[in-house]
């Protein structure tokens, strides 16, 4: 009957696939690591995660999620699955973490049957079927989870999320060991949203107005913020969800706004991944065309690195 709802809703290939996924589980390929008694056994080389390279101008999403990580995947008794809370403004490498993340669990990122990204509104665009998508997102969770206990769940635009399907999946994130016999405590949830974006990037704006660094911006000058701007805001689907009352978010990871200079670091990065020579004259070309806010100041690209490699096709 599940197939039949699935034909019914004309769900995207990228949902057909996870359901085949849960036809024909390979737990195998899954697991990272597993406990003997005394010792966790790794099962592949763990790729690093090389946040420091890799993600630019992002010290304090760096730091909280290697943090977050090596806390979960050192704890061999999790009492809950791992909640990610992404926050910020266009891109800034939200994807590109969660990305990064489920790679190092899962070699093959988002392409492994082991990791699953829904966007809310190429998912969950319809209100009047949101019964049907907790029912089905339910089943999916549980399936996977049953075959892989570390599936990676990534869910964007969370601030355009029904709060029906975060009643769908809050079960899952609960201090439960077990709901109907699976244990969902090494499963990881990544959840991405623009929510509180404009906050931290006053704070980061009111550094550089001030002469102060960008580097010292510090994890605590931005929990007040946020706490007001998002988690107290009636308006916004997280304080609406109860995810935060019921303390189920474990790590809140503030994305700042990209500068001149971190634009510059995305064309070089994307050039290197091109196979080809990094050309500086290209390099500010392309940082020179894209737009930057405020008015006067210009100093934060209001795309982040979102159009850099589509721009990169013009030179
Ligand atoms: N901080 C960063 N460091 C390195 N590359 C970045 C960074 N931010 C963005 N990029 C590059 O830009 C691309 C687009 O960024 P990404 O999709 O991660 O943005 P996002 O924050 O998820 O945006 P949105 O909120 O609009 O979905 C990435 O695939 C990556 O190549």
């Amino acid at each position: 009957s599940g197939q039949k709802n699935l034909s019914m809703t004309h769900w995207p290939s990228s949902l057909w696939k996870i359901f085949h996924d849960l036809i024909k589980p390979s737990p195998l390929l899954c697991s990272v690591a597993h406990f003997l008694p005394g010792k966790w056994v790794q099962q592949h080389h763990p790729i690093p995660l090389d946040l420091e390279q890799k993600l630019f101008g992002q010290h304090l999403a760096t730091e909280v999620i290697l943090k977050a990580l090596t806390g979960f995947k050192n704890n061999r008794n999790p009492k809950k699955p791992l909640t990610l809370s992404l926050h910020g403004w266009a891109g800034t490498g939200k994807n590109f973490v969660s990305q990064i993340v489920a790679e190092n669990l899962h070699p093959k990122g988002l392409k492994s049957n082991f990791v699953h990204l829904f966007v809310s509104t190429l998912h969950f665009p319809h209100e009047q079927k949101i019964k049907l998508y907790q029912e089905q997102l339910q089943k999916w969770i549980r399936g996977n989870v049953s075959a892989c206990a570390s599936s990676v769940f990534i869910f964007d635009e969370m601030d355009k999320l029904h709060p029906g399907i975060i009643d769908a999946i809050k079960p899952f994130l609960d201090y439960y060991e077990q709901v109907d016999g699976v244990s969902y405590c090494k499963a990881i949830f990544i959840f991405l949203s623009n929510a509180g974006g404009d906050l931290i990037t006053k704070t980061a704006l009111d550094f550089w107005r001030a002469g102060r660094k960008r580097e010292d911006i510090q994890l605590k000058d931005l929990e007040p913020v946020l706490s007001v701007g998002v988690f107290n805001n009636k308006h916004s689907g997280l304080w609406r969800s109860g995810l935060i009352d019921r303390n189920l978010i474990d790590y809140f990871v503030p994305f700042l706004p990209l500068e001149y200079r971190h634009v510059k670091m995305c064309v070089r990065a994307e050039m290197r991944a091109r196979g080809a020579a990094v050309d500086e004259d290209i390099v500010t070309r392309v940082a020179e065309e894209m737009t930057f806010f405020p008015k006067d100041e210009k100093i934060y690209s209001d795309k982040g690195c979102k159009t850099v490699q589509s721009r990169l096709d013009f030179h």
